[in-house]
C-alpha cells in the first residue's frame, strides 16, 4: 500500500518538531500538523515566555538592592502592557523561524487541527490523508479542579495575555507554575496568595529544597496556605472571593485567580478510538519504552504520555523516536537522571534521587549532605538570603545519587553537575574536583 506520507506528526511542540525535523533528515516524507502557532505550549505559553518574565521580574528585585552597591535610588516603572507585548512580538520571530527551519528541510506544514479516521488515515481540514507511520505529540492542558465558581480562574495560558497586573493574585496550587507566578508577580509589586493542598510546595522535590523555597517565598511576602484547598469562588462586583478549607475557612479576596493544579493530557476529541490506541490514566497515551502504542505504526511523545512533562524530556523523546523508527538506532531513555528546575527566586533545581526515594531503594546506608550558604551577591544588604545545597550519596559505594539546590543559577549548576552524576561520580571525586571562586556552584566540591 503506498501512502501519502512515510511520517505525520500531529502537534508542533518540543517533541513534534524534534521528531519531525529529525526524521527528514533520513529522508524519510514528513508532514507535520498544528491547530495553533508552531512551537507548542513551551514557545507560546510556557518555558519561553515565562522566563522572560522571569528576567522582568529580576529587574525589580536587583533594583531594590541596588542602593546597597552604590546606585542612587530613582523612580523607576514598569510597563507590563508594553513589556507583554515585546513578548509576543519575540514569540512570533521565533514561530517564524521555525517555518522556516520546517520548509528548509522539506517537512510539509498544515496549519490545521488533524483527527484519527483509523490507524492510516487523519482527517484535516476537510480532507483524508494517509501516512505509513503516525507519531502523537499533542501536549496536554491545563486541568481545572472542580470547584464551584472555577470558571472565574484563569490558567497559566491567560496569565501571558493579561492586559494589566493584577492587585491582589491568588494561585491554586503550589507546584512548578504557581511557584513560578508566585514569585514573579510578586516582584512586579502583586499582593500574592499561594494555595496548596499538600503539606508544601513543590510535591515531587526533594524535602529540604520543598521547605527552604517555601520559607523563602513566606519570607518575600507571599502568603501561604498548605493542606488547604478551595471549598468555593464567588464573583462580586469589586473582587473574587475565594472560601478556603483550611483551619482558619478564611475568605480570601482576588482580583484575579491563576488555577495551577497540573496539566492533562490532549487526548480528547482526537478520534484516538477509530484508530484503537489504547488510553491510561488521565487520558495520557499508552506508550512502551520505544515509545510506540499498542498499535504497530503509532507513536506518541511528550506531555501527552504524561511520563515528565518538561519541554527538553519531549524534544528527547521526539528524536529517540525518529533514530529508533527510521535509523536503525534503537534509543531508550534514561528517565532516572532528567534534571529539572523551578524558575522562582530564589531558583530550585534538581538532578537524580531525592533523599526519600534513596532511602527506600537503598535504606539507611544512604548519607545525605546538607548545607546553607549566603550568596555572595546578597552579603552587602539582606543578610537572610540563604541557598542551600544537598547530596544524596549510597554510602556503601559513595556514588552520588542526587544533587539538589536553592539559590542563583541553581538550573546552571545543577545541570552541569547532572553530567557527572549520569556518569557515577562519586563523593570523593567532587571532593578532589577544584572549583571556581567565588561561584555558588563551589560549594558542591567541599561539602561535610
Ligand atoms: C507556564 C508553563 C511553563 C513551563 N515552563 C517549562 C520550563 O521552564 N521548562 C520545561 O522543560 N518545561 C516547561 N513547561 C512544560 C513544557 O512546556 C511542556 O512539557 C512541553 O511544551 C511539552 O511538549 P509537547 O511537544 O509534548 O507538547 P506541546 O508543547 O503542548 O505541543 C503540542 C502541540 O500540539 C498541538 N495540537 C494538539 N492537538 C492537536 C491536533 N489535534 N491537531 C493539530 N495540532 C494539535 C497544540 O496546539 C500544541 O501546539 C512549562 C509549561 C507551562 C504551561
Ligand atoms: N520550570 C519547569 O520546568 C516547569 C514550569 C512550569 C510547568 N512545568 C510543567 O508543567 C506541568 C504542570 O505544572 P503545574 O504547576 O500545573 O502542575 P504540578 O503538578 O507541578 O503542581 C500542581 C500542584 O497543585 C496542587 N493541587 C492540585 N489540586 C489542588 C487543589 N484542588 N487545591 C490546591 N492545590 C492543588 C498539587 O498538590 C501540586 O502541588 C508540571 O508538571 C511541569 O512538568 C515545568
Amino acid at each position: 500500500m503506498t501512502f501519502d506520507y512515510d511520517l505525520f506528526v500531529i502537534g508542533a511542540g518540543p517533541g513534534g518538531l524534534a521528531a519531525a525535523k529529525k526524521a527528514a533528515t533520513y529522508g524519510v516524507r514528513v508532514a507535520i500538523a498544528e491547530q495553533e502557532d508552531l512551537g507548542g505550549t513551551c514557545v507560546n505559553r510556557g518555558c519561553v515566555p515565562k522566563k522572560l518574565i522571569v528576567y522582568a521580574a529580576d529587574f525589580a528585585l536587583q533594583n531594590k538592592m541596588a542602593h546597597s552597591y552604590g546606585w542612587s535610588d530613582c523612580p523607576t516603572y514598569f510597563d507590563w502592557t508594553l513589556f507583554i507585548k515585546s513578548v509576543h512580538k519575540h514569540l512570533d520571530s521565533i514561530s517564524e523561524s521555525y517555518l522556516q527551519q520546517l520548509q528548509k528541510a522539506g517537512i510539509e506544514i498544515i496549519s490545521e487541527r488533524a483527527s484519527f479516521l483509523d490507524a492510516h488515515t487523519i482527517s484535516i481540514g476537510g480532507r483524508k490523508v494517509t501516512a505509513d507511520k503516525i507519531l502523537i505529540a499533542v501536549g496536554g492542558q491545563p486541568l481545572k479542579p472542580n470547584i464551584p465558581g472555577i470558571e472565574y480562574a484563569i490558567t497559566s495560558r491567560e496569565m501571558f495575555q493579561l492586559p494589566y497586573l493584577p492587585k491582589r493574585l491568588t494561585i491554586i496550587g503550589g507546584g512548578y507554575i504557581g511557584v513560578e507566578f508566585s514569585s514573579m508577580m510578586h516582584a512586579f509589586g502583586c499582593q500574592v496568595t499561594l494555595i496548596e493542598k499538600e503539606e508544601m510546595i513543590l510535591s515531587g522535590f526533594d524535602d529540604d529544597i520543598r521547605s527552604t523555597v517555601q520559607q523563602a517565598l513566606s519570607k518575600r511576602g507571599i502568603k501561604l496556605f498548605t493542606n488547604t484547598t478551595i471549598q468555593k469562588i464567588k464573583y462580586s462586583e469589586e473582587c473574587l472571593l475565594l472560601t478556603i478549607n483550611s483551619e482558619s475557612r478564611e475568605i480570601v479576596a482576588a482580583d484575579t485567580i491563576l488555577v495551577a493544579t497540573g496539566y492533562n493530557p490532549n487526548t480528547k476529541n482526537l478520534g484516538l478510538e477509530n484508530a484503537r490506541v489504547e488510553l491510561g490514566e488521565n487520558g495520557a497515551i499508552k506508550v512502551d519504552e520505544e515509545n510506540r502504542t499498542n498499535q504497530e505504526n503509532i507513536f506518541a511523545v511528550g506531555d501527552c504520555t504524561s511520563r515528565i512533562q518538561l519541554s527538553s524530556v519531549a524534544q528527547a523523546e521526539g528524536i529517540a523516536f525518529a533514530n529508533t523508527v527510521f535509523a536503525n538506532k534503537p534509543q531508550k531513555l534514561n528517565y532516572d537522571y532528567v534534571p529539572s528546575a523551578v524558575f522562582s527566586r530564589p531558583e530550585a533545581a534538581s538532578v537524580g534521587m531525592t533523599e526519600a526515594k534513596a532511602r527506600e531503594k537503598f535504606g539507611e546506608s544512604v548519607k545525605c549532605y546538607y548545607s546553607q550558604f549566603q550568596p555572595l551577591f546578597y552579603q552587602l544588604t539582606e543578610k537572610d538570603k540563604q541557598g542551600s545545597i544537598k547530596l544524596v550519596v549510597n554510602g556503601d559505594s559513595e556514588e552520588v545519587l542526587g544533587a539538589h539546590m536553592v539559590g542563583e543559577n541553581a538550573a546552571d549548576i545543577i545541570q552541569s553537575l547532572g553530567v557527572a552524576i549520569r556518569k557515577g561520580v562519586t563523593k570523593q571525586e567532587l571532593d578532589e574536583t577544584i572549583g571556581i571562586h567565588p561561584t555558588a556552584g563551589e560549594e558542591f566540591l567541599s561539602l561535610n
